[in-house]
């Protein structure tokens, strides 16, 4: 029996969530050679009918049902309504989606989604889709991608916590939020805090003290202050960072991810884990804090100041 069906016919897999852009499609085919590689039999089902050239095949495509520049012609309707209708058109057939996926049977799956952020906080017709998918014994977890881009400003971010607390409430699968494109944080700007502020979501009380410090912000701190209470309330939004190109940083989002849909680990593939890391020994214990992850991509203040200096 393949690795992806390990507990009987249950089927694991992630459903690979987020805004356009923030990264979706080169996670999935990332993580699918990564998982790949430790011996699991992955599969990738493109579920965004907006992905018309795939850069990488895939082994089941909604393109085949429905396609985003179809509905637009048909039917009139612009980017977000065609594509609010396709996910629409897949729950209605939703025997299509089982069919094709009954050919999978015995892979991990990575379903590609759309990017469009109404599907993951108020529009049902995805939401219904996973919840098919879950009685079809898939055993998911939602990984919800965002670009990392928004720790640069404290006003983005905050928008972005509501964004990922909404998501994980309403498609209520077991969540992972993930800071995407980590290689591009030092060009994205300088970082008001150090980036475990940002993925452990502790205490917000900071980020509303350097919001009132903006003359634009200040007016709304009120609103903001209540912002801030619902999420710390709940307490549910975390992140992990991460760079696709780095395999400690694929391993730490792995192990979050098998976590959260259940998928336990046998000796087989621990095995193989361990070999696919043996060139990085002793670097887990590192690259498990996110301080490790902030000095492999965010220039301290102390260094920049330094090289500034040995460049005059
Ligand atoms: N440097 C860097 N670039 C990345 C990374 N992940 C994605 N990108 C780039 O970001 C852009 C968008 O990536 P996609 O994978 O197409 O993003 P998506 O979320 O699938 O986009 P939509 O399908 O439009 O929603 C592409 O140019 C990628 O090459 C990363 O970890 N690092």
């Amino acid at each position: 029996m393949a690795e992806g069906s390990r507990a009987g016919s249950l089927a694991f897999g992630q459903v690979v969530i987020g805004p356009p852009g923030s990264g979706k499609t080169t996670y999935c085919h990332a993580m699918r050679d990564f998982l790949s590689r430790i011996g699991r039999s992955v599969a990738v089902v493109n579920l965004d009918p907006a992905n018309e050239a795939l850069p990488w095949p895939c082994a089941l495509d909604i393109a085949e049902l429905v396609t985003l520049p179809d509905v637009m012609d048909s039917l009139g309707l612009g980017p977000n309504g065609g594509l609010i209708y396709c996910m629409e058109y897949l729950e209605a057939n939703a025997d299509w989606l089982r069919d094709r996926l009954q050919g999978l049977r015995g892979h991990y799956v990575l379903f590609d989604c759309p990017g469009q952020v109404e599907l993951y906080t108020h529009h049902e017709a995805l939401k219904n889709v996973f919840a098919q998918l879950a009685k079809w014994n898939f055993r998911l977890a939602a990984v919800h991608l965002v670009d990392s881009h928004y720790c640069t400003d404290p006003g983005k971010f905050i928008s972005v916590l509501c964004t990922s607390l909404s998501t994980m409430l309403h498609v209520e699968l077991p969540h992972v939020n993930v800071l995407s494109k980590m290689d591009l944080i030092e060009q994205y700007g300088k970082l008001a805090f150090n980036l475990d502020y940002y993925t452990e979501v502790l205490d917000l009380s900071y980020l509303l003290d350097h919001l009132a410090s903006d003359p634009f912000f200040r007016n709304f701190r009120r609103l903001n202050e209540k912002l801030v209470e619902v999420i710390e309330d709940y307490s549910l939004v975390s992140f992990v960072p991460l760079n696709v190109q780095d395999k400690q940083s694929m391993r730490q989002v792995v192990q979050a991810v098998d976590k959260a849909n259940g998928y336990s680990f046998g000796d087989q593939e621990h095995r193989s884990l361990e070999a696919l890391m043996s060139a990085a020994v002793g670097a887990d214990f590192h690259f498990s804090s996110t301080l490790a992850v902030q000095e492999k991509y965010v220039q301290s203040q102390d260094k920049a100041v330094e090289e500034e200096v040995m460049d005059l």
